[in-house]
């Protein structure tokens, strides 16, 4: 039967990218996707966006909500300092079957712990199985109607501490209305929006990054 495009995605990467080298397979995706079929990987418009918030940051811990072949998990995970760790949650099984491939082939298995699991049965599960007591950075972008009640989980869980920046893809392709309003309007949070393009496309789209007060 016909590949899936995932599968396709992977097949690229393991022909056209080096192990050991996470920005070989950045490239060989977005070129790909670009020139090929597209993929909802975050890309490069908005993962030059992603990339200088966690580099800003430099966070210990970060999660993040929805891997899918693990493209922003390796932008992410490259950046990161020594001792520091990213949880990834991925409900769909063949999405997280390849991006575990991916992960391995650039080698940051170490830094990446990747859960199989819709993102509201883990959260509240990161402080007894993974010693997580609050994160410093979560990056959304799983399901646009996922957004707002597992932000309203994460604060619920204290996983949220005055300063922990959570930056969303897609506020505007598909968008999150609900989540926008939000934390537009919560005093917790301070919030901006980084304008950018869908990716590998030239409809707008764009991040919304909020720094936690709480209150
Ligand atoms: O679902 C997503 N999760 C994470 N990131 C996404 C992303 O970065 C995207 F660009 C899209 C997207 C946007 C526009 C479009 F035309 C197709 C797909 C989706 C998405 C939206 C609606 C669906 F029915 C299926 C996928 C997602
Ligand atoms: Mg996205």
């Amino acid at each position: 039967t016909r590949s899936t495009r995932p599968q396709r995605l992977l097949k690229v990467v393991q022909k056209h990218a080096t192990r050991g080298d996470p920005q070989s397979v950045i490239s060989a995706i977005d070129h790909f996707c670009r020139r090929s079929e597209w993929a909802m990987n975050i890309g490069d418009e908005k993962g030059s966006i992603l990339d200088s918030v966690v580099s800003e940051l430099n966070p210990e811990k970060v999660l993040e909500l929805g891997t899918y072949c693990g493209y922003s998990t390796v932008r992410i995970a490259r950046l990161l300092p020594p001792g520091a760790r990213l949880i990834t949650l991925e409900f769909n099984a063949d999405y997280a079957a390849i991006a575990r491939q991916v992960i391995a082939w650039v080698g940051l298995e170490d830094k990446v712990q990747l859960v199989e699991s819709a993102s509201e049965d883990w959260i509240p599960r990161m402080t007894e199985h993974f010693g997580i007591e609050t994160f410093d950075f979560v990056f959304l972008d799983h399901w646009k109607d996922r957004y707002l009640p597992d932000t309203k989980l994460m604060e619920g869980c204290g996983l949220l501490r005055k300063g922990t920046v959570l930056l969303a893809d897609n506020v505007i392709c598909p968008g999150v209305p609900d989540y926008l309003e939000y934390v537009r309007n919560s005093l917790s949070y301070k919030s901006c929006y980084f304008k950018s393009h869908l990716e590998y496309s030239k409809a707008e789209d764009g991040l919304e990054k909020k720094s936690v007060f709480l209150g």
